[in-house]
């Protein structure tokens, strides 16, 4: 009781300490602080971003467009409220104020990303560089480094130069591979010398599949049975070029990092790759297995050329031929083209068997032949989020992290996307009250720490998002900042309760 009292005691004059965690000792519960002190010293606390969902001046300066611009205007009617990054939220000309904001939040990490078509207006150093791009960049980069804040690059976050679609259809094309190469190589020798941490592509899973399965992002190709309106496509191929594409176009940029730039520049290079938490639907052995096929299908697809140089064994089963294969040559690049793993979390699935698989109409995401859910016997998997796919199943983390640790030679990890929306939310005051991702962040914070407490190496954290944006087909429709944005009054920015809770969390 003296041990209880002396913790509240503790506690209600440090109100920063936040109560959760406990440990045990017999017949008595002692709270331990939950804060940034839970985590080793050197730990990245930051928030992430892209270059089409923040910067706007999208046609300014020399930009070129991309397939985005093009996807936004040329079929506005794909995105829900049919808006587009031309504006977003001005971060191009705003970067100072959203760094202070940044700095005032405690955060002391950043994760952004270049605009290919802002620095190659037409995809290759041979069409022209746009020096007002390179030095939008390095403005901002120094910006960040005075206000102590460490920049996490993403080269490739979806934006396409429309330049190289039209030559030819971008990453369904090898080509984009020595292009690709062209601009890390150059991005490197422009940024190298104050960038310590780079990735190269975000989240090739949701390129290669929302932008050529479903078709429901950019480049928004499909096949015609899938009725997405999609102009041109096949769902059972085209994911698979594409995400064969971007592992090639991936591991010679990281090729070229590590014997042109690493040694001098000291920095290192991964990958951003997303993936959901999959729990069998039934205890019977079928739904076991449809739990490690959707996990292959949408993260081992990846990671395990990444991590052993071929798919999963799962894949090469079911898709066969369709599944490009690489040359003893090509393996070996991509095989280990990686010093750490960015990953991406949002949610978590329910996994049960496809009995009979798919004859006709086939694709990408029916290859797997299982069903994904997020209800079970009436029950939701988590609290549910503004977004109609993403409920908040912060336990996911964990088991995602420690199945990385466990299945891929516990590699070096950032969370470098986590986060939960709103949806339908227009008025500032209902913005800012988001009790819901308080909560949302203290039990991933949470559940992150635990990995820790596992071995898992975890060296920093990125919520998505810094800012309310533009959210892909969701338009502004979907709220995932910390801050928000007030679309009706010049984009000013208010901190939420969230933002003022990590504030107080992050205290040193
Ligand atoms: N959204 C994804 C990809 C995804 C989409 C559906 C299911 C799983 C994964 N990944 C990250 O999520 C962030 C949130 O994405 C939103 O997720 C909910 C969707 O309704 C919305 O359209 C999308 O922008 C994006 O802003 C980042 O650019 C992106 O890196």
């Amino acid at each position: 009781s003296f041990l209880l009292f002396l913790s509240v005691l503790v506690f209600s004059f440090f109100p920063q300490i936040e109560l959760s965690v406990t440990a045990n000792f017999p017949g008595h519960k002692i709270f331990v602080p939950f804060n940034r002190s839970s985590f080793p010293v050197d730990f990245i606390f930051g928030t992430a971003s892209s270059a089409y969902q923040y910067e706007g001046a999208a046609n300014k300066n020399g930009r070129g467009p991309s397939i985005w611009d093009t996807y936004t205007h040329k079929q506005s009617e794909r995105i829900t409220d049919r808006s587009n990054g031309d504006v977003a939220v001005d971060f191009y000309h705003r970067y100072k104020e959203d760094i202070k904001l940044m700095k005032f939040e405690g955060l002391n990490g950043f994760r952004f990303s270049i605009s290919w078509s802002r620095i190659l207006p037409y995809g290759k150093q041979s069409k022209g560089v746009n020096q007002e791009g390179i030095t939008f960049y390095k403005n901002l980069i120094n910006e960040l480094l005075a206000n102590g804040i460490q920049p996490l690059v993403t080269l490739f976050h979806w934006d396409t130069p429309q330049a190289l679609e039209d030559e030819y259809l971008g990453f369904l094309s090898p080509h984009i591979v020595s292009d690709f190469r062209d601009y890390a190589d150059l991005c490197f020798k422009e940024f190298g010398d104050k960038i310590k941490l780079w990735t190269t592509i975000n989240e090739p899973w949701t390129y290669a599949s929302i932008g050529y399965d479903s078709g429901k992002f950019a480049p928004g190709r499909c096949s015609a049975w899938m009725n997405n309106s999609c102009v041109a496509g096949d769902s059972a191929t085209e994911p698979y070029i594409v995400g064969h594409h971007m592992l090639l176009a991936h591991a010679e940029a990281a090729k070229v990092y590590r014997t042109k730039y690493k040694a001098l520049q000291k920095g290192e290079i991964g990958i951003v790759l997303v993936s959901h938490w999959f729990e069998q639907y039934s205890k019977t052995k079928e739904d076991a297995k449809a739990a490690k096929r959707a996990i292959d299908f949408m993260f081992g697809w990846f990671i395990d050329p990444l991590t052993y140089g071929d798919y999963p064994k799962n894949m090469r089963r079911l898709v066969q031929d369709r599944l490009p294969k690489f040359t003893t040559e090509q393996a070996e690049m991509v095989k280990g083209s990686y010093d750490f793993l960015g990953l991406n979390y949002y949610t978590s699935n329910y996994a049960s068997n496809i009995v009979s698989p798919y004859k006709v109409n086939i694709s990408y995401s029916r290859d797997s032949q299982v069903n994904e859910t997020t209800e079970r016997n009436g029950k939701l998997i988590g609290e549910p989020t503004g977004s109609s796919v993403f409920f908040a199943v912060p336990e996911g983390l964990h088991k995602f992290l420690v199945y990385t640790k466990k299945k891929y030679k516990n590699p070096t990890i950032y969370v470098t996307e986590n986060g939960m929306s709103d949806a339908n939310v227009t008025e500032v005051q209902q913005g800012v009250n988001d009790f819901q991702r308080v909560d949302f962040y203290r039990r991933h914070l949470l559940a992150l720490n635990a990995s820790l407490k596992d071995g898992v190496i975890v060296k920093g954290y990125f919520a998505w998002s810094l800012l309310d944006n533009f959210e892909w087909n969701s338009g502004y429709t979907q709220r995932f900042g910390i801050n928000f944005i007030d679309y009706t009054d010049n984009l000013k920015r208010y901190p939420k309760l969230s933002a003022l809770w990590l504030k107080k969390f992050l205290l040193k």
